[in-house]
C-alpha cells in the first residue's frame, strides 16, 4: 500500500471517530474566518459546553477549520464555504453567533455599515428560520441597533420568531464600560459590573454609572469621561488600527463571555444576567438594550431600567430618539 493511500485511510478513520461524542451545545458562527470570526472560533472551541462547532463563511473557512480543528478540546469542528453550504451549517445549531459582514473605517459610523450588512444579515436570517428555527440568535454585525429588527422582521415572516431568542450582542460596551470605571476607580476590572443600556451606537451607548456594582460615585468631570469614552470605545479603536478594521479581539472576547452566558442559560444554571439588545417592553421603543436573565428558552426575563439620575434621564431621552430611527430604518428594510 502506497503512502498516498495510507494517508487516505488515516483521514478516514479520523472521520469516523468524529462523532462530537462529549455532550454540550451545537454552535454556528456566520463569518467564522473573519477579524472577529478566527479568535472568537478559537475560543468557542475551548468552551467546555460546546460539543460541535460548525464554522461557516464566504471564503477562507477551510484554512481556518483546519487550524482550529487541531486544538485538543472536545468540540468536533466542521467547516462551511459558501451560500450552497449554509444550510448544512446551520441544521440542528441550538446557538447561532453572527459576525459577518464589513467593518468601519475612519470616519464612518457604524451606520454607514447598513447598506452591506442589512442584506448579510437578512440571508443568514432566512437560512436560520429553514434550517434551525428554534436556535438562539446572537448578533454581532454591525449596525446592530438596525441589525436585531432587521432578524426579527426575517422570523416573522418566516413564522418562526421568537422574541426570547433574538439577542444582540453590547457585551463590548459592558467590557469597556468596566475596565474604563476600573481605571478610574483603581480596582481589578474584575470586580466592577456596569450595567449598559440602550442601544449599541455612539449616544444611544447608556452606561449606568449610578447602578455599579459595587456602588461608587464620581465627580461630575469623572462621569462625563467616562461616559465619553464608553460611547466612544469603538470609534477610539477604529481610529488607532487606522483603516484595516474595528475592535476584533476585545469583541471576540466579549462575544464569547455572552455566548457562553447563554449555554450556561441554556444548561438551566441559575442567575445568569447580561445586558444585550433585545425585543423590549422596558421602554416604548420594540427594542432596548437593557439586563436579561438567561435561561432554557433564551431570554427568561428583562428587567426595567431602576432608578436614573438626571443625565441618565437626559442621556435616555437622546439614545432614544437615536434608536427610534435606526430600528424603523431596519425595519423597514426587511419588510419592503
Ligand atoms: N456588536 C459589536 O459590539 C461589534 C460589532 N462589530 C461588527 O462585526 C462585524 C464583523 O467585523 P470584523 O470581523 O472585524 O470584520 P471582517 O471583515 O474582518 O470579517 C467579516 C467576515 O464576514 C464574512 N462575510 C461577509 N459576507 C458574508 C456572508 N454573506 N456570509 C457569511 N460571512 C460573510 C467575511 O468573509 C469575513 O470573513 C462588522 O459589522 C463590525 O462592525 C465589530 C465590533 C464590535
Ligand atoms: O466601532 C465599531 O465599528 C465596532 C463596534 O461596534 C465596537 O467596537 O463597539
Amino acid at each position: 500500500m502506497g503512502l498516498k493511500m495510507e494517508g487516505k485511510i488515516s483521514l478516514e478513520l479520523t472521520n469516523c471517530r468524529a462523532k462530537g461524542g462529549s455532550s454540550g451545545f451545537k454552535v454556528a458562527i456566520l463569518g467564522a474566518a473573519g477579524g472577529i470570526g478566527q479568535p472568537l472560533s478559537m475560543f468557542m472551541k475551548m468552551n467546555p459546553l460546546v460539543s460541535v462547532l460548525h464554522l461557516y463563511d464566504v471564503a477562507n473557512t477551510p484554512g481556518v477549520t483546519s487550524d482550529i480543528s487541531h486544538m485538543d478540546t472536545g468540540a468536533v469542528v466542521r467547516g462551511f464555504l459558501g451560500p450552497q453550504q449554509l444550510e448544512n451549517a446551520l441544521t440542528g445549531m441550538d446557538l447561532v453567533i453572527i459576525p459577518a459582514g464589513v467593518p468601519r473605517k475612519p470616519g464612518m459610523t457604524r451606520d454607514d455599515l447598513f447598506n452591506i450588512n442589512a442584506g448579510i444579515v437578512k440571508t443568514l436570517c432566512e437560512g436560520i428560520a429553514k434550517c434551525c428555527p428554534n436556535a438562539i440568535v446572537n448578533i454581532i454585525s454591525n449596525p446592530v441597533n438596525s441589525t436585531v429588527p432587521i432578524a426579527a422582521e426575517v422570523f416573522k415572516k418566516a413564522g418562526t420568531y421568537d422574541p426570547k431568542k433574538l439577542l444582540g450582542v453590547t457585551m463590548l460596551d459592558v467590557v469597556r464600560a468596566n475596565t474604563f470605571v476600573a481605571e478610574v476607580l483603581g480596582l481589578d476590572p474584575r470586580e466592577v459590573d456596569v450595567p449598559v443600556v440602550g442601544g449599541h451606537a455612539g449616544i444611544t451607548i447608556l452606561p449606568l454609572l449610578s447602578q455599579i456594582n459595587p456602588p461608587c460615585s464620581f465627580t461630575s468631570e469623572e462621569a462625563a469621561y467616562l461616559t465619553s469614552r464608553i460611547q466612544n470605545g469603538g470609534t477610539e479603536v477604529v481610529e488607532a488600527k487606522a483603516g484595516v478594521g474595528s475592535a476584533t479581539l476585545s469583541m471576540a472576547y466579549a462575544a464569547v463571555k455572552f455566548a457562553d452566558a447563554c449555554l450556561r442559560g441554556l444548561r438551566g444554571d441559575a442567575d445568569v444576567i447580561k445586558c444585550a439588545f433585545v425585543p423590549s417592553v422596558v421602554t416604548e421603543l420594540p427594542f432596548f438594550a437593557s439586563k436579561v436573565r438567561l435561561g432554557r428558552n433564551g431570554i427568561e426575563e428583562i428587567y426595567a431600567l431602576g432608578p436614573l439620575n438626571e443625565s441618565e434621564r437626559a442621556g435616555l431621552k437622546m439614545a432614544k430618539k437615536e434608536l427610534a430611527v435606526s430600528i424603523e430604518k431596519g425595519i423597514l428594510f426587511a419588510t419592503k
